[in-house]
């Protein structure tokens, strides 16, 4: 089984107001179509954790690889990049531009990575929605669709560049129960059928229950 992302020994200090010791030797392996989620209390270390793995901080001690590749200590232009070619986010607020159709959001991260002709993005962008059974929302502007429909066309944004893995704050924290469960369904489908492997913070304990394993995060640590 192939390792997507591995965290080794990480270790994360804050200095102020005092020394905090917030993540305590930290060491996990995601593999290629894992559906992992992360839980604990609040004030855990969840964040924290999350804004490291998605190559966002770099202030930590310990190792991060991300497809065997070392990703710790790479400059910050080489991390921005791996973060838009490999890693998909999903979070709690959509962060759709309202503005903005639904096609045209979810081709933005393909057009900021630029290695596509905007033919082949708006083919690729298309494509993404299909999978996600909304392609009929793509002309509609994204102030205009539901709160269950923007948070899909958030995960067709995210998958826009076919990354190995989405990275998921609290992805249906703004949903009720009927779209909760869409999202799993979605997850769950993308890890069996395109091979992604998804690691998700939520506080959502039956959401947590249906993935293939629960990280439990307590203190800055992980206890099981
Ligand atoms: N920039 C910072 N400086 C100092 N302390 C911080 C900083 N950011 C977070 N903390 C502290 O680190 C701890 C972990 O915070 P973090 O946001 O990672 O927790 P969490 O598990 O994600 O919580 P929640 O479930 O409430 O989102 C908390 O005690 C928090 O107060």
């Amino acid at each position: 089984m192939k390792t997507v992302l591995e965290a080794r020994n990480l270790n994360k200090y804050f200095e102020k107001p005092v020394l905090f010791h917030v993540l305590k030797d930290i060491n996990f392996k995601v593999q290629q179509s894992e559906f992992v989620s992360i839980m604990g209390k609040s004030g855990c270390g969840k964040s924290t954790l999350l804004y490291i793995l998605s190559t966002m901080d770099t202030g930590y001690k310990g190792e991060l690889y991300l497809n065997d590749k070392l990703i710790t200590g790479q400059p910050r232009d080489e991390l921005s990049y791996i973060r838009n070619k490999h890693i998909g986010f999903v979070f709690q607020f959509h962060y759709l531009l309202a503005e903005f159709s639904v096609l045209e959001n979810v081709m933005l991260p393909a057009k900021k990575l630029a290695e596509k002709s905007n033919t082949e993005i708006k083919h690729d962008a298309v494509e993404k929605l299909r999978i996600l059974g909304i392609e009929n929302l793509a002309n509609k502007k994204a102030s205009r669709i539901s709160g269950g429909e923007k948070q899909r066309v958030a995960i067709a944004r995210a998958l826009i560049n076919n990354p190995s893995i989405i990275m998921g704050d609290e992805p249906t924290g703004n949903l009720d129960s009927y779209n909760s469960e869409n999202v799993f369904n979605i997850f769950k489908q993308l890890s069996e059928e395109q091979g992604l492997s998804l690691l998700v913070v939520t506080h959502d304990k039956d959401f947590a229950d249906k993935t293939d394993r629960i990280i439990e995060m307590g203190d800055g640590s992980i206890i099981s």
